[in-house]
């Protein structure tokens, strides 16, 4: 049985414009579960950091209610609020002279009142945050002094030291390489479902997020938001409410975005994955027909073309400008 920590019904934010008001995003209902990973996809604009706000309690609801454990968000006081949801935005700030131990420790600030003074359970909160995140090695680091990915692992280990039931992140892994942003979103889906956290993560990569995530919301521009299993999405065709207009849609066979593109009429005999990416090049290069075979070997790699031999895809290539 789901235990939703978040409720919002017919939820309607916006900002104060002058005498007016701008309102960004109208009618949300949804709901955030204990346990699951939930990633929020929408084109730039659409109103994620506005919701995100909404969320925080930093912009009151125009309409509708949002609830977190049961409770009106505007009823919250901060202090409360800081126990029970950490955040871990985009452009993260923090003192460079600090050693990531002392980082994580500030997670603790809501529990340790004005002293700041960590005792038995803080510590032992601080060093099981620093246990999931896999960076104890880096306790006596300075956060200058660490990569970028190891940076995020710190600043998701201190909002998990403050032990709330509930993490959002605002795309935590926008500045990360590749192998980072699967690592720090692997991370955060054994935290979610080790420690039965409510995890909300914004982001634009979408392929990773079909990896990892448990569930999705979509947020687009003049449609209702859509809550649902990643793949059903993907099988219902819904995830094509992130791809307005008719230039790309979503292959739920590759899993990927690809650019529509009228059905090419090339035969490619060879083994799977050589037609697969010969095929991708063909589409990229915008060659859609061929009146000859495209024969493929590997080991040595060999392409055969109207009564020629291409040791690469480069030469191919050249030989098709003539
Ligand atoms: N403080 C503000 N005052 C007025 N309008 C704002 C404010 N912050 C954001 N907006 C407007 O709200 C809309 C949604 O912005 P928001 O930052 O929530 O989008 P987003 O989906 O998070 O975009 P991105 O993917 O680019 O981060 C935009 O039109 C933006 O101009």
């Amino acid at each position: 049985m789901k235990k939703a920590v978040i409720i919002g019904r017919d939820l309607s934010l916006g900002y104060p414009k002058g005498d007016t008001q701008k309102l960004i995003l109208e009618g949300l209902d949804f709901e955030l579960n204990a346990g699951e990973l939930t990633c929020l996809l929408g084109p730039n604009g659409v109103g994620k950091s506005t919701l995100i706000k909404g969320i925080l309690g930093d912009l009151p609801a125009w309409k509708g209610e949002l609830t977190i454990q049961g409770t009106n968000v505007s009823n919250i006081p901060n202090l409360e609020l800081a126990k029970k949801l950490s955040v871990v935005l985009t452009e993260p700030t923090f003192p460079g002279n600090m050693t990531v131990s002392q980082l994580v420790s500030l997670g603790r600030t809501p529990h340790t009142g004005w002293s700041g003074k960590l005792d038995k359970t803080d510590k032992e909160q601080v060093e099981k945050a620093l246990d999931l995140t896999k960076i104890g090695y880096l306790k006596d680091e300075r956060i200058t002094e660490i990569s970028d990915g190891q940076r995020q692992k710190a600043m998701i280990a201190r909002a998990l030291a403050q032990d709330g039931e509930i993490m959002i992140l605002d795309e935590p892994t926008a500045h990360l390489d590749l192998v980072n942003r699967y690592e720090i979103m692997h991370l955060l889906q054994e935290i979610c479902h080790q420690e039965q956290k409510a995890i909300l993560v914004v982001t634009h990569d979408l392929e990773i997020a079909l990896e990892t995530a448990d569930r999705f919301w979509l947020l687009n521009c003049g449609i209702p938001l859509i809550s649902g299993l990643p793949e059903e999405l993907v099988l219902s065709g819904k995830i094509n409410s992130l791809l307005p207009g008719d230039k790309f849609h979503f292959d739920p066979e590759k899993g990927k975005i690809e650019k529509k593109a009228l059905p090419p009429s090339w035969e490619i005999i060879g083994d799977p994955s050589s037609v697969f990416w010969i095929q991708k090049a063909l589409l990229k290069r915008q060659i859609p027909s061929l009146d000859q075979v495209i024969e493929v070997k590997n080991t040595p790699f060999q392409i055969k073309f109207n009564g020629k031999i291409f040791d690469s895809l480069e030469s191919f290539f050249e030989n098709l400008k003539i």
